[in-house]
């Protein structure tokens, strides 16, 4: 669990040692070869319910030694474009350095300069506890970050945080925002597959979509981003994605043609 978490991205190799399941053959995150993807016109756009939060709801922004969290409140749910209702659980990114790219799944072998996850557990299950390691469990909106010309005011939100979070276990209250801004604009186009959280316990319980539109931040945030968190006092904290995992018997499917 989250607890003890002495693993590191620098042995991902040796995750397996203690949670078997990062062994498993429907890890995450993986290489998207749209070429391979198969168009299922069923995969309705994503709706969010409960995502714009009012400046009065205050939010933990915790730098937990592997990234920064954004704890979401249960009132943000995804209404539509999965099978059954998820309920939010937090936010947090993955990212590379002043001169590598971050991003934990890649397309037909692209990194991203960073990558947003937004966990949501299945309401079907009392709690995110009990749904954790659930097949049907989880489902994680990815969205991949890019350098564009201007400032992102949504991510502004986050980032203006975290030089008051520099250190690993520092914590901070942030006013609400509505975290779908954080999100690209159209949520009709996606990829979707069967995998994994992407760090121990690395369960097999997330239904991933990955957006297929990426969101744009300014080169000075991302810069703020790669440059702001360490972890074991004084380690810069960046390169904080696991390597894409083999696809084995799984296919990746596609909202749009
Ligand atoms: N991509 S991902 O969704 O698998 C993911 C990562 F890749 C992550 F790297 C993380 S952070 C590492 C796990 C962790 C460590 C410490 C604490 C704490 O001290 O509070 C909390 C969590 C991280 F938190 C998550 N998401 C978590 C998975 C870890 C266990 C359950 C918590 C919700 C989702
Ligand atoms: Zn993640």
């Amino acid at each position: 669990g989250p607890g003890d978490s002495h693993w590191s991205y620098e042995e991902p190799e040796r995750w397996g040692e203690h949670y078997l399941a990062c062994s498993g053959t429907m890890q995450s995150p993986i290489n998207i070869e749209t070429e391979k993807t198969i168009f299922s016109p069923q995969l309705r756009p994503i709706q969010l319910s409960g995502y714009s939060l009012p400046a009065s709801k205050k939010l933990k922004l915790k730098n937990n030694g592997h990234t920064v969290v954004l704890e979401l409140p249960e009132s943000l749910a995804i209404t539509g474009g999965y099978a059954q209702q998820y309920r939010a659980v937090q936010l947090h990114l993955h990212w590379g350095s002043p001169t590598t790219a971050g991003s934990e799944h890649t397309v037909n072998g692209k990194r991203f300069a960073a990558e947003l996850h937004v966990v949501h557990y299945n309401t079907r299950y009392d709690s995110f506890k009990a749904a954790v390691a659930q097949p049907d469990g989880l489902a994680v909106l990815g969205a991949f970050l890019e350098v564009g010309p201007r400032e992102n005011p949504f991510y502004q939100e986050i980032l203006k945080h975290l030089r008051k979070i520099q250190g690993e276990d520092e914590e901070v209250l942030v006013p609400g925002f509505n975290i779908a801004g954080l999100l690209p604009d159209s949520l009709h186009l996606y990829f979707r597959y069967n995998g994994s959280l992407t760090t121990p316990p690395c369960f097999q319980s997330v239904t991933w979509t990955v957006f297929n539109q990426t969101v744009m931040l300014s080169h000075d945030q991302i810069s703020v981003l790669v440059t702001s968190l360490q972890y074991d006092y004084g380690k810069p904290l960046q390169n904080n994605f696991r390597l894409p995992q083999g696809l084995h018997k799984r296919w990746v499917l596609a909202s749009f043609e």
